[in-house]
């Protein structure tokens, strides 16, 4: 059975696989991203269900703006639709919502709930979701660097100083008590990181799983919870 003391602080997820399954079933492509977001709703329950923390989604990246334009249409009245949805939820139940990645090319409504609700949630504490939208791991870094350099053209560090660190400071995820995933989760049989939060999985214990994003389970979670606490066991029987 799962132990309680093993459990990911915070859990990443790369949900992947929502056209294939709506393909499968002859739906159309709302009712498909549709089907993505309740199920990103369910895991995010599980996730405070089981103890974790922190709850990272990869729900839009930037190279998914090559898409047509109808489904981008979709994929934003969607996250503008969640947002506003799960609003009162958020403050209801103590949990605070980040959104990070470059919110500049988003609809501006959508740029306006995403500050709204990340202003009204930020003091909650009780779970944290970070919804990643037109976010990009090397951009994240990049936009970091560029922070740090704007301390040294101040005068407020030198050179010399940099580490780290301060480069971990200035990352969009550092907003949080545990700002590095312990296990990400990808479906649909994809095998790639694709330019999630690359500084911050570092050390994260990766699982592929071939289930496509709209039917993985609450059963598929407890097993990918269960994956981890093997591997931490393992590491344990090494020592
Ligand atoms: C953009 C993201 C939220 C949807 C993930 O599923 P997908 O649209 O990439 O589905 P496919 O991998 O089956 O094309
Ligand atoms: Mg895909």
């Amino acid at each position: 059975g799962l132990q309680r003391d093993l459990m990911p602080k915070h859990v990443a997820v790369i949900l992947d696989g929502n056209r294939r399954w709506g393909q499968q079933r002859g739906l159309p492509v709302d009712e498909t991203h549709r089907a993505g977001g309740q199920k990103m709703r369910e895991i995010a329950s599980l996730c405070q269900k089981w103890g974790v923390k922190v709850l990272s989604v990869f729900a839009f990246s930037t190279e998914n703006w090559v898409r047509p334009q109808e489904e981008v249409d979709i994929l934003m009245n969607l996250f503008g639709e969640q947002m506003i949805s799960y609003f009162g939820e958020a403050m209801r139940t103590g949990v605070r919502v980040s959104i990070i990645g470059d919110k500049s090319k988003l609809p501006k409504i959508i740029q306006n709930i995403a500050c709204e609700l990340e202003e009204s949630t930020k003091a909650n504490t009780q779970f944290h979701i970070i919804a990643a939208l037109n976010y990009g791991g090397q951009q994240d870094i990049t936009q970091a660097c560029k922070k740090v350099a704007g301390k040294v053209k101040e005068g407020l560090i030198q050179v010399e100083d940099i580490n780290n660190n301060l480069i971990k400071e200035e990352l969009e995820t550092n907003c949080t008590e545990y700002p590095n995933p312990d296990l990400l989760i990808r479906t649909s049989g994809e095998i790639r990181v694709s330019n999630f939060m690359l500084w911050q999985l570092a050390y994260t214990e990766m699982l592929f799983v071939d289930k496509l994003w709209p039917d993985f389970e609450e059963s598929d979670f407890v097993e990918a919870l269960r994956s981890f606490q093997q591997r931490l066991r393992r590491y344990g029987g090494q020592a």
